[in-house]
């Protein structure tokens, strides 16, 4: 395996999220410097990204520091002591449902978080490029199939949130002149997505129905339609984002469609059961305003940077359902698509 030779150094708020230890991976990978902004809590909360920290007496590459989306200050230190080459802003209160709850906290760290890491750049006076985690939430209830150039209708405090980081990353590509991008990432899943998500939900009761350890899961609206792809893939696309002469605006997408329950269908198949036998309604997890339908049109990614998904909702299904089965029967499994060879360092949270 050749090693890798860029130097450049990252900074990736939401290091420790799905997309984030990906991303860490690829970038470790290429041989970047990377720093991860990482919440303290009570509990351990670095098990997507422990597998980063191989050998302790090597050098390091990988470095955590804690921190917070609504603490200015601390954003503006550790910037400044950093000076990263490119910032990944994936970090935020992420759960659709739960922006319902808690709107005001969902707008204080999803959607102000955004610009207090763009004043954080833009007062220092650093030359970054910068990724802003858009979404197709933003979206709404606009009818598919949504483009970069689909107007938005949010339906969520979490959709209202993502899109104000939307238009500030804009503004600040405009106003200041900065190297800064929305990536309009629609639903990307994983083995290493968290279990409150419908995916991962019904890839993990599948599997442990299958094992006989439970027999029902309950799910709230089946009907709606949704564009799933295989996260891993996505970050490659937030990467290739960051190396464009030119700072624009992306889909990434599968470009296809499938219910909730097309994707129960698909994932109680794959252990030979039915799944109308072992799936329940409960109404609390329907929402107030639902997003019927998002289906990416990525033609823009594919025609300027290359990107294409090679992951299918179908293989998506039995990729989940599989690894729950070997986490169920064995030690933990995992899909690592970038190999880390003599990545160390320390880990900050114990
Ligand atoms: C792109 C976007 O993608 C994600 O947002 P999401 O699409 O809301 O993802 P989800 O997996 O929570 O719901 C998908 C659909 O499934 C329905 N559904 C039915 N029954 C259950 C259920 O029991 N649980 C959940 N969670 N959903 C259910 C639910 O009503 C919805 O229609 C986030 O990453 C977000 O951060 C983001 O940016």
């Amino acid at each position: 395996m050749s090693q890798p030779t860029d130097s450049r150094t990252a900074f990736v708020t939401g290091i420790t999220g799905q997309d984030g230890s990906y991303l860490a991976e690829l970038l470790l990978a290429k041989g970047y410097e990377v720093h991860g902004l990482i919440r303290r809590a009570s509990t351990f909360n670095t098990h997507r990204i422990d597998h980063l920290y191989r050998d302790p007496h090597e050098e390091s590459r990988l470095h955590l520091h804690y921190g917070d989306l609504t603490d200015s200050s601390r954003l503006v230190s550790l910037l400044s002591e950093i000076a990263p080459d490119e910032v990944y802003h994936l970090a935020a209160q992420s759960h659709v449902r739960v922006s319902f709850d808690e709107p005001e906290f969902t707008g204080n760290t999803t959607g102000l978080g955004t610009i207090r890491l763009l004043e954080a750049i833009r007062m220092i006076g650093l030359e970054v490029r910068f990724y802003q985690a858009s979404s197709s939430e933003m979206f709404g209830s606009t009818p598919p199939p949504q483009s970069e150039d689909t107007p938005f209708h949010p339906r969520s405090p979490y959709g209202v949130a993502k899109l104000y980081g939307y238009w500030a990353t804009r503004n600040y590509r405009e106003a200041y002149g900065m190297y800064a991008v929305n990536g309009i990432l629609f639903n990307h899943e994983s083995p290493r997505r968290g279990e409150t998500f419908v995916t991962r939900k019904i890839a993990r009761a599948a599997a442990r129905i299958a094992l006989g350890q439970e027999s029902q899961v309950y799910l709230g609206n089946l009907d709606a339609v949704r564009d799933w792809g295989f996260a891993p893939e996505y970050v490659e696309g937030m990467w290739a984002m960051l190396q464009a002469d030119e700072p624009s605006d992306y889909v990434l997408a599968t470009g296809t469609a499938y219910t909730v329950e097309d994707f129960a269908r698909l994932c109680f198949a794959h252990v030979g059961l039915d799944w109308t036998r072992h799936v329940r309604f409960d109404e609390r997890y329907l929402r107030p305003t639902e997003v019927d339908a998002l289906i990416g049109d990525p033609s823009k990614a594919a025609d300027d940077l290359g990107w294409r998904p090679r992951t299918f909702t179908p293989e998506l299904a039995r990729i989940m359902v599989d690894a729950e089965l070997s986490g169920l029967r064995g030690p933990a499994a995992d899909v690592s698509p970038f190999p880390v060879l003599g990545v160390a360092g320390r880990s900050i949270a114990g």
